[in-house]
């Protein structure tokens, strides 16, 4: 590890639970990229067809390389298998294998396969550790970062889950070569939010540099991972728990999950739903005053520029959209609070929108 550079080092720091996050090109397939985040010797790898196919052998090589016993889990491939019903898949895995405490999950591929990976680890035997290697660009930016594993429900968006931090993060941008254009665009839509609410320089940098970064550009790709990470890792060390500021990397979700339960699991990708969510976000906070047209316009401009949906797909139902709006987990004594913007760059949570919320949810949504 220590011939690594040290841009491409952060640390979470959460006491006993503090862990690196490497980012740089060659991670996965060097045996030096697992030392000391894995104790024992048996290693199960999670992944899926897709992910897989292009990438389990030289993460197998790797981790054989560094001494461990190793299997993989191939379950199939996408947001629709994020359920109990894959999770049991796992547990099942694990059991029938007789793993024992000491083993280590490998989570490798996308938001997906991490947050379902990790919450098996979360939940087997009461906790087992884990190593994410998040291999989509919204993996490497945000979900294999802070600890949010579950799965989803008919009902809600990811209601069923655990907090559970990984071992070792290892966002290796050469995996992102394989990576689709749409999926690519998805995961920008995390990265925009870390400069809507927090980071107004960054909001002007990516302005300035969206040609570069849909080009893949590999330096600007390792620095908006290394922002993004910066920013999120600062959020969770502060809130791990989600008592108050980490809410805030919610904003555009109580929207976008929402549109991601009624459309059906998968239809739309969790940063197309957020892209949307964040724009009506934006509305809501322009009809408060916070926001001026100016504001909302370039927030629209650099999401259509990153190739994402600004508003939600014509002939979704307000109402349905409203009533599983009112199952977020950011409810609190039975308000519905959400997180929108004073500004670009400053993000807070709030329940006293009034009527324009309404008039939001009226404007982009039918009857
Ligand atoms: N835990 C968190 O904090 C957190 C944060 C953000 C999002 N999420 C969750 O993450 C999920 C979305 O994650 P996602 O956008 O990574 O989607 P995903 O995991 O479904 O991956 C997207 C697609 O890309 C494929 N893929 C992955 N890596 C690839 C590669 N390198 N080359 C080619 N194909 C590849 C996958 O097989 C899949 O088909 C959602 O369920 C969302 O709720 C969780
Ligand atoms: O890490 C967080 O906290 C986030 O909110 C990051 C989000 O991008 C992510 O989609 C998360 O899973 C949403 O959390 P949830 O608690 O609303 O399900
Ligand atoms: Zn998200």
């Amino acid at each position: 590890m220590s011939d690594l550079p040290a841009e491409s080092r952060l640390r979470v720091e959460l006491d006993s639970r503090a862990y690196d996050i490497l980012i740089g090109p060659g991670l996965i397939g060097q045996a030096a990229s697992y030392d000391g985040a894995i104790r024992g010797r048996q290693v199960l790898i999670v992944t899926n067809d897709t992910v897989g196919l292009h990438y389990r052998e030289p993460v197998e090589a790797a981790l054989r390389d560094a001494g461990h016993d190793v299997d993989t889990l191939i379950l199939p491939d996408g947001e629709s298998h994020k359920n109990l019903t894959t999770l049991d898949t796992i547990a099942e895995h694990l059991l029938d294998n007789a793993y024992g405490r000491d083993t280590t999950i490998v989570a490798l591929g996308g938001g997906v396969i991490g947050d379902l990976a990790g919450f098996a680890a979360a939940i087997y035997q009461r906790g087992i550790d884990f190593v994410q290697v998040p291999t989509t660009l919204l993996a490497q930016v945000d979900s294999s970062v802070g600890g949010k594993t579950g799965v989803n429900h008919r009902l809600g968006k990811n209601m069923i889950g655990a907090f559970h931090q990984p071992k070792r993060v290892l966002a290796d941008v050469d995996v992102l070569t394989t990576l689709p254009a749409r999926e690519f665009a998805a995961g920008m839509a995390e990265v925009i939010k870390y400069g809507l609410i927090r980071d107004a320089g960054f909001f002007d940098w990516l302005e300035a540099n969206m040609a570069g970064i849909n080009a893949r550009d590999p330096a600007l790709i390792i620095e908006i991972i290394r922002r993004s990470c910066a920013n999120k890792a600062e959020v969770v060390v502060a809130d791990e728990r989600e008592a108050g500021e980490r809410a805030l990397l919610n904003l555009g979700h109580t929207f976008g999950h929402a549109l991601e339960a009624e459309l059906g699991y998968g239809a739309w990708l969790h940063g197309e739903a957020v892209a949307a969510g964040m724009c009506m976000a934006a509305d809501t906070s322009r009809r408060l005053g916070w926001l001026s047209e100016d504001q909302v316009t370039r927030i629209e401009a650099v999401l259509a520029a990153a190739g994402l949906p600004i508003a939600p797909p014509s002939g979704t139902s307000a109402a349905r959209i409203f009533d599983l709006m009112r199952r977020d987990k950011k409810v609190s004594a039975g308000a519905l609070r959400l997180v929108l913007l004073k500004d670009i760059g400053n993000a807070v949570i709030y329940e006293d929108y009034g009527v324009a919320l309404d008039d939001t949810l009226h404007h982009y949504l039918a009857a």
